[in-house]
């Protein structure tokens, strides 16, 4: 399976909340957080979905992880053949096409990794950093040694080597991100969606974590899709970009492209709100 080739594609997603009622008698209404998108993400690529706040990106983001049923459309991830007694085996290369919102997510989870905005609200702050970054490991059945694996991941995102036998409130806000990320990526997997990872961070730590990102998606080939309302992280992280507003894709193009001749107003004033130095 080659670079370049489809790993997500999504069609038509469409995903409408009902919304409570905020008067007596009133009827409950909807809204739409997603319309109609369609969105191909390749091997190997990183994809940068920007857009103000409610525009849609985080729900976006769920459905591609199942993590949320859409209304309609579908997410298809074109996947490997797990039969082990076919690895090497050219044909071990098929692929198979599975929507999220209907099959066992198990399989997903061993491919895929995420990370959020907030990772503090993520930990469970009894469990020490060792139980916290197995968790993906444990969750999917991973063979081998957990606790190696554990600390590999960890020293590869330059923690302290007692990292693994410390609790979460003992870290600062760029580490816990790190710890995050050390956890999406224990098991491996070939695909990473992470949901503004580095927007809670300072400049300086922000830039850090920007090329550890940039640096672990080469060496483990990963295929990266990023949620921000920061159009500012995008060109360190992202080979393309997808503007959402209100639900919907009203530009997307290389992230050169984008920032050279945008042609929507909407993409214009967001590369305008970035600040800009002296
Ligand atoms: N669980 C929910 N119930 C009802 N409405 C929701 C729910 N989740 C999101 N929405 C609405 O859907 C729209 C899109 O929200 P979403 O969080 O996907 O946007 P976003 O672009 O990620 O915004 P932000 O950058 O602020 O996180 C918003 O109008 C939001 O209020």
């Amino acid at each position: 399976m080659t670079a370049g080739s489809p790993l997500v594609e999504a069609s038509g997603l469409t995903k409408r909340y009902r919304v409570p009622p905020t008067r007596l008698f009133q009827r409950a209404g909807t809204t739409t957080a997603v319309e109609g998108v369609d969105l191909t993400v390749s091997r190997g690529e990183s994809v940068a979905i920007v857009g103000e706040s409610g525009s849609g990106k985080s729900t976006l983001l769920r459905l591609l992880l199942g993590l949320s049923r859409a209304t309609s459309g579908s997410v298809h991830y074109i996947v490997r053949t797990d039969d082990p007694a076919r690895a090497g085996d050219p044909a071990s290369t098929e692929t198979r096409t599975v929507d999220p919102a209907r099959d066992d997510l198990l399989w997903l989870r061993r491919r895929a990794g995420m990370v959020f905005q907030d990772p503090y609200s993520t930990f469970d702050p009894r469990r020490t950093i060792g139980l916290t970054v197995a968790e993906p490991l444990v969750a999917t059945g991973a063979e081998g040694d957990h606790r190696a694996a554990v600390a590999e991941i960890l020293a590869r995102l330059e923690l302290p080597a007692d990292t693994a036998d410390r609790y979460p409130h003992e870290f600062s806000g760029g580490q816990r991100q790190r710890i995050a990320l050390a956890r999406a990526l224990v098991h491996r997997p070939e695909l990473l969606l992470a949901d503004e990872p580095v927007s809670a961070l300072d400049v300086l730590v922000r830039g850090r974590l920007l090329g550890l990102l940039a640096e672990l998606r080469r060496e483990l080939g990963l295929t990266l899709v990023t949620v921000t309302h920061d159009l500012g992280v995008v060109p360190r992280i992202a080979d393309r970009i997808v503007v959402m507003r209100a639900g919907r894709v009203v530009e997307s193009g290389p992230t050169a492209q984008i920032f050279e001749a945008p042609r929507e107003r909407y993409t214009r004033e967001l590369i305008a709100a970035l600040p800009r130095l002296p």
